[in-house]
This record gives C-alpha cells, structure tokens and sequence, in this order.
C-alpha cells in the first residue's frame, strides 16, 4: 500500500492507495473511526457492483449503516437532491459523532461531501472514490459542492475528509467514456506541472497500456494535489492552476445543462480552446495545442465544438469562481508542464 499524507493540521488525513484495498474497508474504517452509525452515499450503477460488499464489510465490524442510493449523473449533484438525503440521514438519527461514506465518482464525493459539511453544522466524512477522476482529483482537496441551474459548483464549502481509500481494481467496471472522462484530468496535471507525466501519458496507445502502470498515476496525480493544496488549501492563489480548462469547461457544461458533455468532456474542450486562444495571442509556445489536441484524442476526449451562442458561453464564465472583483484570474499554459495564472475580462474569449 502507497500512502500520501496530506497534510493541513487538525485537517490533515491519509489517502492510501492499494489494489484491493474494498476487501479490507471496513477494518481499516475501524482504525480511524469510533463511532456507531455509518450512513454510505452512493449511486445505482456503483451500488449494483459494490453496495452490497462494502455494507457487508462495513456491519461486520459492528457499524450500524444505511445506504443512499441515489440516480447517476450530474443531474443528481444538484441542489435539489438535498432535502431527500438530508430527510434520509434524519430518519437514520445521524449524530455528529457518525460518519459518512461517499462510495462513488465525483458527483457523489461531492454531494456526499457538501451533505457532510452542511448536515448538523458538518459531520466527518470519508472518501471511496471508485472512477478514475474521483481517485486522481475530486476526492483529494476537501472541495465540496453542488451545482445550480445557474452554473456548477457554485454552492459549496471546503470540507475535507477524514480519508481516502482508492482501490483501482474498481476501475475495471468503469465505462470507457468516464475512464476517458478521468483522463481529462490526469492529463490536465501534466500540462500544468509535469511534462514527465505528459510525455509518459503520450508514450502509452490507450487505456489498456495504462492501467499497467494505474496505481503510479494515481498516486503522482494525488500527490501533485496534496502539494498545490497544502500551499493553498482555500484556492486564493496557486491552487487555481488546478482549474485549467475549468473556465471554458464549465461553462459549457452548464450552456448544455449539464446533459451534453461530462465534466471530463468540459475539461478537455476547455483545455484545448484556451491553448488555442493563447497561443495565437502568443502567450503560449507555438505547438502546444497541437499537442493537447493529439493526447486527448489518444483517450477519445472531443477537443473541438461549435457553438453558436457564444455570448451565452461568456455569460456564464462571468459565473466562474476565479472571478475576484470583475477580473477573471485564467489558467493558461506557457508550455507544457508549465502553468499560470493571468489578470484578464472575459473578452479573451472573443
Ligand atoms: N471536488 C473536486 O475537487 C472535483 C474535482 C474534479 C471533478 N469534480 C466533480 O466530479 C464530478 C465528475 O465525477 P465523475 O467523472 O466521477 O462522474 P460520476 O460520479 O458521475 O461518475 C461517472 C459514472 O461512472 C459510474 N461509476 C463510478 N465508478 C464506477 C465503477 N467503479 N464502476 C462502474 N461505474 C462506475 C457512475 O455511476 C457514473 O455513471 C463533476 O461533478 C465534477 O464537477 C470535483
Ligand atoms: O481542487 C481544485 O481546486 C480544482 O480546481 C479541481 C477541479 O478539477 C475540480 O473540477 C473542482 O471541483 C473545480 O472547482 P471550482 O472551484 O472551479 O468549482
Ligand atoms: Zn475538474
């Protein structure tokens, strides 16, 4: 077993990395927890594969549980989804002093996680990410949130868990598309910060080849993060280098309604069209679009869309979080492995 510390003082916890690690959740819950309840969030497609498992697992050591089954998707991360877990984890008596387990992608870390902060003024949680972005991003950092209609993430709280456990073994069940999805985000690391990571994604001919070496990627994706959180834990500065791709990305997520594209999908687009523009505002060596778009090809990302409502697009970029007083702080790359941060209107987009 891999383990990375992070560290953020009474904050700090471990993610452990270790094929097979669901075998042993529940002993290894029992070291960390001393509580009585346990209530697990998760959704329909990871309950049919694991539900029943880890609730075994997690009773055996004496846990009272239940378990939230909630629709899969974006969809379901929504403000609207609340009041039902809320009114599921009141039905349960839940107490500060139980737990909460997020056995799922993002969408669900990141429900599960703003239910944890919010549910009697925040409870502890632990993450159980089981698709490859949730176990090289969303389940490290402690950003927690639901989206609006309006836009994503835009309720939300930083509340970090108090574990990780990432078994890639779950990926074998993971559809091609969210693998793909995940993807977007293990490459998004290389091109801010490791052009070794870049490279060695490039060198690989898909998935297959990849997942020889699943546990060395995940664990240098997840330590990559510990170290920009650890520096930035409240996203005031470095950490927004985390969101290159994010601006464009989420905007049209939510142009399309969070039905079209998956976040992945957003990401890819983003990280793609933002090279474009800044390398043809000669901010970015020329060549490394050329590169982005051949990378995310090789993990069947689309790199290119046409909209015609453009100006909806910068609409709801004004919505971005990196927005401090009217000036968008955007993630661009000088080359690869090499990211920063610049002061600019939403007419870079133009
Ligand atoms: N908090 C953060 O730092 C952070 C970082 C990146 C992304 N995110 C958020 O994460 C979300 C996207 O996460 P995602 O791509 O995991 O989406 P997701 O949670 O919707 O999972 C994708 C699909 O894969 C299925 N699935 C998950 N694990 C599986 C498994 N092992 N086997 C079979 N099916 C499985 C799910 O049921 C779902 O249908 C977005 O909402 C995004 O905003 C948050
Ligand atoms: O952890 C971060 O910081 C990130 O930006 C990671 C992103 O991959 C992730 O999608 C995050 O949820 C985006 O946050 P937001 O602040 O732009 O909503
Ligand atoms: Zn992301």
């Amino acid at each position: 077993m891999e383990t990375i510390r992070v560290n953020l003082g009474d904050r700090s916890y471990n993610i452990d990395i270790e094929k097979g690690i669901r075998k042993k959740i529940g002993k290894h819950i029992k070291q960390i927890f001393k509580g009585k309840k346990i209530a697990i969030i998760t959704d329909e497609n990871v309950d049919s594969y694991y539900g029943n498992e880890v609730e075994r697992l997690i009773k055996h050591e004496g846990y009272e549980t239940i378990r939230i089954v909630l629709e899969p998707g974006e969809k379901t991360k929504s403000f609207n989804t609340l009041p039902y877990i809320y009114n599921e984890l009141l039905k349960f008596k839940l107490t500060r002093s139980d737990l909460i387990l997020t056995l799922g992608g993002g969408v669900i870390g990141d429900l599960g996680g703003f239910v944890a902060a919010t549910f009697l003024r925040g409870i502890d949680f632990i993450q159980f990410p089981t698709s490859l972005l949730a176990q090289v991003d969303s389940s490290v950092g402690g950003k927690v949130a639901v989206d609006l209609e309006e836009g994503k993430n835009l309720i939300g709280a930083f509340h970090h868990p108090k574990a990780v456990f990432i078994d890639s073994e779950m990926l074998e069940t993971l559809e091609e598309k969210f693998f793909s999805d995940g993807m977007a985000e293990v490459i998004k690391y290389g091109c801010i910060l490791d052009k070794n990571l870049f490279d060695k994604l490039d060198s690989f001919e898909g998935r297959e080849q990849l997942m020889e070496y699943i546990d060395e990627v995940i664990f240098t994706c997840c330590d990559i993060k510990r170290q920009i959180v650890e520096r930035d834990e409240r996203d005031t500065g470095e950490r927004m280098i985390l969101n290159f791709g994010h601006t464009l990305g989420h905007a049209i997520e939510k142009y399309f309604n969070y039905e079209k594209f998956t976040h992945g999908e957003g990401v890819a687009l983003g990280m793609y069209e933002i090279t474009k523009l800044s390398e043809k505002k000669g901010l970015t060596k020329l060549g490394t679009v050329q590169k982005i778009q051949s990378i995310l090809q090789r993990y069947k990302l689309p790199y290119e869309i046409q909209i015609d409502e453009k100006e909806k697009i910068i609409e709801a970029i004004s919505l971005d979080k990196k927005n401090l007083n009217n000036v968008l702080n955007l993630i661009i790359l000088k080359e690869i492995g090499n990211a920063n941060i610049i002061k600019e209107s939403s007419d870079f987009f133009k």
